[in-house]
C-alpha cells in the first residue's frame, strides 16, 4: 500500500515544487485549523484540496494568497518565502498567479470587460483599448459569449459568473491558477462544462493548478494529485487510484459512499483501464 506522505506516491511528475509549504500551524482562538500541515505542489500539475467541511481548505487558500497569515511555519510560492515580502515584492508576485474565488468575486459595478481589465490596469501601463482587447480575448476563451462583456455581474448565470471569474483570473497569463471550488452550485452539465475548461486551459497554459473541490467527477478525471485534509494535517495525497488503495480513515470516510463509488466507476468506464483508474472500489477494504 502506498505510504501516504506529503510529497504523494505519483512517480511521473518531478517537476520541482512551485507551493512548500512546511509545519503550518494556523488558529482562531484556541481552535486549532492547520497543526504542523505539509504541502508540496510540482509544477505543471492540477492539485486538487479535498476535506470535509471546516478542515481549513479555504483557510489555506487564502494563506497561499496571502490573504490570511499563519500562526506558524513556512509558505514558499514561485521560490519566494511569502512571509519575508515587502509590499512592493508582494505586489510583483500577486502577478504571477490568478485566483478564481467561490463566489466569483467580481465587482458588481463593473461590467465583465471591465472586470477582466482590471488586473492589466493595477499591474501594467497597456492603453485601454489593448486591455480591452485582451479582456475580450480571455473572455472568449473562458467560453463566454463575446456579448457577455457588457454584462454586469448579477445579469449572469451560476455558470456564467464562473467563466467570468475564470476569465479574470487568467488576466495576466498566470503561471499559478488557484480555483476555489469552480464547479459548487452548478448543476451536473454545468459542473462538466467547468472541468472541460479546466483541462483545455492546463493544455493551453501548461499552468500548476490548485483547485479545492467536493466534484469527485473532477478529481477521478481532471485531478493529477489529490490532498485530503483531516486532523490539522494533510491525511493523503496522490492519484485517486493511490488513494483508494489507503486506509486511512479519513481518506475512506471522505470517498467511501454510493457518490464516490460511482464517480469511480464513472471514471473507469470512460477511461478503460488507464493507470489513473486502476484503484481498487472503495467497497473492498
Ligand atoms: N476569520 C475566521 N475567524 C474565526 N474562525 C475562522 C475564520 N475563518 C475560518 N475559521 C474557522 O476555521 C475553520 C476552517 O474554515 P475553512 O473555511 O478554512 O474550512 P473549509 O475546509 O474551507 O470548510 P468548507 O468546506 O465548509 O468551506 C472553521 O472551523 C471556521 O469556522
Amino acid at each position: 500500500m502506498p505510504v501516504a506522505t506529503d510529497q504523494g506516491t505519483t512517480a511521473e511528475n518531478k517537476n520541482p515544487a512551485v507551493i512548500e509549504v512546511r509545519q503550518l500551524c494556523t488558529r482562531f482562538g484556541s481552535h486549532v485549523v492547520h497543526a504542523d500541515l505539509d504541502l508540496h505542489v510540482r509544477q505543471g500539475e492540477i492539485y486538487a484540496i479535498v476535506g470535509g467541511s471546516g478542515t481549513g481548505k479555504s483557510t489555506l487558500l487564502r494563506e497561499m494568497i496571502m490573504l490570511h497569515r499563519p500562526d506558524s511555519g513556512s509558505i514558499q510560492i514561485l521560490n519566494t518565502d511569502i512571509q519575508t515580502l515587502s509590499k512592493a515584492e508582494a505586489h510583483v508576485l500577486r502577478q504571477r498567479w490568478g485566483v478564481m474565488f467561490q463566489h466569483g468575486g467580481l465587482f458588481g459595478t463593473l461590467n465583465v470587460r471591465d472586470n477582466v481589465g482590471l488586473p492589466l490596469r493595477e499591474h501594467t501601463d497597456l492603453a485601454d483599448t489593448l486591455i480591452d482587447e485582451l479582456a475580450a480575448w480571455k473572455i472568449t476563451l473562458s467560453g463566454l459569449a463575446p456579448e457577455a462583456g457588457l454584462q454586469y455581474p448579477t445579469e449572469l448565470s451560476g455558470g456564467m459568473l464562473k467563466r467570468a471569474s475564470m476569465a479574470r483570473a487568467l488576466a495576466l497569463d498566470p503561471e499559478l491558477l488557484f480555483l476555489d471550488e469552480p464547479t459548487a452550485g452548478l448543476d451536473p452539465a454545468g459542473a462538466a462544462g467547468i472541468d472541460t475548461l479546466v483541462r483545455s486551459l492546463h493544455e493551453l497554459y501548461q499552468s500548476t493548478i490548485v483547485i479545492i473541490t467536493h466534484d469527485l467527477d473532477f478529481l477521478w478525471q481532471v485531478s493529477d494529485r489529490v490532498a485530503v485534509l483531516g486532523e490539522g494535517k494533510v491525511v493523503g495525497v496522490g492519484s485517486m487510484a493511490e488513494l483508494a488503495e489507503m486506509d486511512h480513515p479519513v481518506i475512506r470516510g471522505y470517498f467511501d459512499g454510493p457518490r464516490g463509488r460511482a464517480a469511480q466507476a464513472q471514471a473507469q468506464t470512460q477511461a478503460g483501464d488507464q493507470q489513473h483508474t486502476r484503484g481498487k472500489p472503495w467497497t473492498q477494504k
